[in-house]
């Protein structure tokens, strides 16, 4: 046994994928939900960890959606997410836990940054607006780590930066989803409805980098076992992208539904790319094992069964 392990977002999508995954059983895993545990209350953040000590914190909990729920919601973005980091992090260093993993994300990245993207890139430029209140407070966050560090060189806390994810129980709500399960949700309504035309957001050449939150939650927990051996932060990405088109022919033919996809220009894009550098994971030593096929087809099953249950 690792020894335990407090892992918040545990009913997320990242964190019921890390809970399901083989090496969850070397930790004795605490996982409160909002309701047992709000992250944006210090005073109950501090009192827990001290009651249950963890050896380990991964922090995977957060204010989390695609560019429409982004952009309808900056305050809560930014303000939750801050609170939920400024929280955990300091609550665990204060408290004695000398391990924590920061869970960040590729929309850190500066808007005009050249891809790939490169660890040291972050802060070298002006944020996507569309996502600009929960990139600045995953910096934020972030940094918290690193100055840590700075001060305290038994802190292993360390920063991975997921590229966009997908996967077993994620958000299909068309309002708050990512790419991904809107796609899945949207050929799949098509195809029950005998819907001949499918609209796609933008011009689709918009390029995104999705990996199987299961292969991320390998990631994750090969990480936890091997702190001391990683970066203060490292990008987790496939190292290739797909136009979102693509992402839609693909998903077409998983679902299998034959149409045609219409461009709507008026809807939000985002970035133009954002695909991550795979230089420091590389050394580390790992790389995603799911194809996108399967992926999407592991999650369409998924997807199958919740609307069916
Ligand atoms: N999804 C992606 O494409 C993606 C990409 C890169 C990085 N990430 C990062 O990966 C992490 C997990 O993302 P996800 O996709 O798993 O998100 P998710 O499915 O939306 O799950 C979010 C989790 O955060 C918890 N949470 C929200 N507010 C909370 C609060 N005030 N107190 C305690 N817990 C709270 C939720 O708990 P309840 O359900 O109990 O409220 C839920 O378990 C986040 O840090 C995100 O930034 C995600
Ligand atoms: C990882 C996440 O990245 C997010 O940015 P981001 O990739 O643009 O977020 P997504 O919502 O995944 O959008 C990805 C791309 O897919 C296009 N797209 C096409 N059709 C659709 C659709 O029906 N629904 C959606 N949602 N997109 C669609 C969208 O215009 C954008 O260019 C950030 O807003 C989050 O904060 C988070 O960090």
């Amino acid at each position: 046994m690792q020894g335990k392990l407090l892992l918040t977002g545990g009913s997320g999508m990242v964190g019921r994928n890390i809970r399901a995954h083989d090496r969850a059983a070397n930790w004795e895993i605490l996982a409160p939900s909002s309701r047992t545990l709000d992250l944006t209350d210090a005073g109950a953040v501090r009192d827990y960890i001290a009651e249950t000590k963890p050896d380990l914190v991964i922090h995977a909990a957060g204010r989390v959606g695609g560019i429409q729920a982004n952009m309808a919601n900056p305050v809560s973005f930014l303000e939750e997410n801050t609170a939920m980091g400024r929280n955990i992090v300091m609550a665990a260093w204060r408290g004695g836990v000398r391990r924590l993993i920061n869970l960040a994300s590729t929309c850190m990245y500066p808007r005009e940054a050249q891809n790939p993207l490169r660890e040291e890139m972050i802060l070298s430029g002006p944020l996507e607006p569309t996502n600009e209140g929960y990139a600045l407070a995953k910096i934020m966050t972030m940094r918290l780590c690193e100055y840590i560090r700075r001060e305290d060189p038994l802190a292993q806390y360390k920063t991975l930066i997921p590229c966009n994810l997908y996967g077993l129980h994620d958000t299909f709500d068309p309002k708050a989803s990512h790419l991904l399960p809107a796609v899945i949700h949207k050929l799949h309504v098509a195809r029950e409805t005998g819907q001949a035309e499918v609209e796609i957001w933008g011009d689709g050449t918009a390029r995104r980098e999705f990996m199987f939150a299961g292969d991320l939650a390998d990631a994750v927990l090969r990480a936890a076992e091997d702190l001391e051996a990683l970066p203060d932060a490292m990008n987790v990405g496939l190292g290739h992208d797909h136009s979102i088109n693509d992402y839609y022919r693909v998903a077409a033919e998983v679902i299998g539904w034959q149409g045609r996809f219409t461009h709507d220009l008026s809807k939000p894009v985002g970035m133009k790319q954002k695909l991550c550098a795979t230089d420091r994971q590389e050394a580390w030593g790992w790389q995603a094992q799911t194809s996108l096929e399967e992926g999407l087809a592991q999650t369409y099953q998924h997807y199958l069964e919740r609307t069916s249950s």
